[in-house]
């Protein structure tokens, strides 16, 4: 008959169906109990989930296992691991799985950047933090994952297309800034009609048929809103971090909220708010006008237990003669030096 011993060495590599490492690793089996006259062997074991269909499949290996092995009858009690156990290894697995999307670049940190609604820079402000991050000597690339408003390649003036080499597309780089947009696949700027699975089909291919190389950050632009798209990211990404961008009026930073909660509920952490259009300076008096209200990124931010990352006035970069990137701002604009700030944070932040 077998010894206790015998029973934990037996069931060592089976593994635990969520977090895919063995009980070894996990140390689940939490107790044996053997009944030598009856053959019978009891087991309570540790796992992520309890109460599962993977939990039936896994009690149907473990009771062969044992049968095989001597026992006549087996009688199995489930618990759920502690709190940390799964923890440890869930981050593990969730950074394994991230890495093996982006082709095996481990060091990779994504950064979502989302709006409750259209309209309030969400767009400009993942462009310029992607720079401002560059500036900062980081290595970053930009998915632009707003599918129905892509707006990325105009706004950093970028022309050409991704390249292929073999099965891999090669992302556009511009100002050192690594950009793959779902404007790259569309003809004559013409409207797309997606269906729900498709976006998602689309997104994983942004992360695994482009060859991003070594990247310190990815930031992905999502659509603004709450939609199928932002759902999608949790699965593929759940390390990812998030910024949400709003506009001050109460009725902009209401909405954004929803996006914020929405972030909270798939666990995403939130780094901070970042408020655009905050006020217009009159280049003349000085003198702040607040034309779209005042207080939303405050208001945000504490709704979302996070903090207001910088404050963005309405005017537009430097025109520029021999470099066309219409909506980035230069390293010496006021808004560029905001940006730089914002980035330092974010940066400070990430690498905590
Ligand atoms: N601080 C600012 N000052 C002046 N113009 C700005 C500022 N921020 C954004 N804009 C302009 O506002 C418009 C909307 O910005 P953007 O496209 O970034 O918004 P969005 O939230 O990404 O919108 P959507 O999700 O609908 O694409 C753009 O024309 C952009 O150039």
């Amino acid at each position: 008959m077998l010894t206790k011993e015998e029973v934990i060495e037996l069931l060592n590599p089976v593994k635990d169906p969520f977090l895919h490492r063995t009980f070894k690793e996990l140390d689940a089996v939490k107790d044996v109990t053997i009944k030598e006259e009856k053959k019978h062997v009891s087991v309570k074991a540790g796992i992520a989930k309890t109460n599962t269909a993977e939990q039936m499949k896994l009690q149907q290996e473990i009771v062969g296992i044992l049968k095989k092995n001597g026992a006549s009858t087996v009688g199995l009690r489930f618990e759920q691991l502690p709190d940390e156990v799964i923890k440890k290894f869930q981050s593990a697995a969730d950074e394994e799985k991230e890495s093996t999307l982006l082709g095996g670049s481990k060091d990779t940190k994504f950064i979502t950047v989302a709006s409750g609604k259209g309209g309030v820079g969400k767009s400009t402000v993942t462009v310029n933090l992607a720079i401002s991050l560059m500036r900062l000597g980081k290595k970053v690339g930009i998915i632009d994952a707003d599918i129905y408003g892509f707006s990325v390649p105009d706004m950093m003036g970028v022309e050409n297309r991704p390249a292929v080499r073999g099965k891999k597309l090669i992302p556009v780089e511009r100002f050192g800034v690594k950009v793959i947009s779902m404007g790259f696949f569309v003809e004559d700027n013409s409207p797309i009609i997606w269906r729900g699975p498709m976006l998602g089909k689309m997104l994983n291919s942004f992360f695994s048929e482009v060859e991003w190389g070594d990247l310190d950050y990815l930031l992905l632009d999502l659509p603004p809103g709450t939609g199928d798209i932002a759902m999608d990211v949790h699965e593929l990404l759940p390390t990812s971090k998030e910024i949400i961008v709003t506009t001050p009026h109460p009725t902009a930073a209401f909405v954004a909220a929803r996006a914020g909660q929405m972030a909270l509920k798939t666990e995403h952490e939130i780094l901070g708010v970042v408020e655009n259009m905050a006020y217009f300076q009159s280049e003349s008096t000085g003198e702040k006008e607040y034309v779209f209200g005042k207080g939303g990124g405050e208001k945000l931010a504490e709704a979302l237990s996070t903090k207001v990352l910088g404050q963005l006035p309405l005017q537009q970069p430097y025109e520029e003669e021999d470099v066309f990137a219409p909506s980035i701002y230069q390293e010496d604009h006021p808004i560029g030096k905001e940006y730089h700030k914002i980035a330092s944070k974010v940066v400070a932040k990430m690498e905590e």
